[in-house]
């Protein structure tokens, strides 16, 4: 049987990458991203921003939706404290395994922590299953159709305090219009734009930056 693109990315990393060496794992997955094959990685440009905000921030608590082979999974969890926990949702099974095996490679299994499942399914449990009180920052990667509905699903479920950051990827490309216009004219949240590209490629993109108000 053929491989799936995952599972190249995976075997890229094994090749090329070093044990325990989170920077070894993106910049082999960014390699093999750019010279052989596009994935729907939020990529190096994006990635710094994202490097930013969480350096900035040093949150403790972090949910990720969207983990695909856990390219930005690895990118904040080496960078999160001693302590902190960053839970990430992959919806696709064939996914999440390569992501385990890829978050492994990188040594830092043990702050993260890989739900398979849908994000509206999951959402509402996150408090009872993982003991979460709130989230410090939100990293939105996942299906572009389900960014606004969690995000009032997350302030429903009192995910979200006065200070909690939104951070989304790929609101110009695929695009998230009815999330971009909640967050940009709600009082409930002040927002920032930082353009980019599409990752691997020149199409513009850009991650939004939203801060809960309370
Ligand atoms: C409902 C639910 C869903 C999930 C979930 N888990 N994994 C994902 C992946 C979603 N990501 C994307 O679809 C995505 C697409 C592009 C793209 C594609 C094709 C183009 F031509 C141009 C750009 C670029 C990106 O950067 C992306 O992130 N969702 C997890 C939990 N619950
Ligand atoms: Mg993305």
């Amino acid at each position: 049987t053929w491989s799936t693109r995952p599972q190249r990315i995976l075997r890229a990393v094994q090749q090329s990458a070093t044990r325990g060496d989170p920077r070894s794992v993106v910049r082999a997955i960014d390699q093999f991203c750019r010279h052989k094959e596009w994935a729907m990685n939020v990529g190096d440009e994006k990635g710094c921003i994202l490097d930013s905000v969480v350096s900035e921030l040093n949150p403790s608590t972090v949910l990720e939706l969207g983990t695909y082979c856990g390219y930005s999974t690895v990118r904040i969890a080496s960078l999160l404290p001693p302590h902190a926990k960053l839970i990430t949702l992959e919806f696709n099974p064939d996914f999440a395994a390569v992501a385990r095996q890829v978050i492994a490679w990188a040594g830092l299994q043990g702050k993260v922590q890989l739900v398979e499942g849908a994000s509206g399914d999951w959402i509402p449990k996150m408090k009872e299953q993982f003991g979460v009180k709130t989230f410090d920052l939100v990293f939105l990667d996942h299906w572009k159709d389900r960014y606004l509905p969690d995000t009032k699903l997350m302030e429903e479920c009192g995910l979200l305090r006065k200070g909690s950051i939104l951070l989304a990827d790929n609101v110009i490309c695929p695009g998230t219009p009815d999330y971009l216009e909640y967050v940009r004219n709600s009082p409930r949240y002040k927002s920032q734009y930082f353009k980019s590209h599409l990752e691997y490629t020149k199409a513009e993109d850009g991650l939004e930056k939203s801060v809960f108000l309370g």
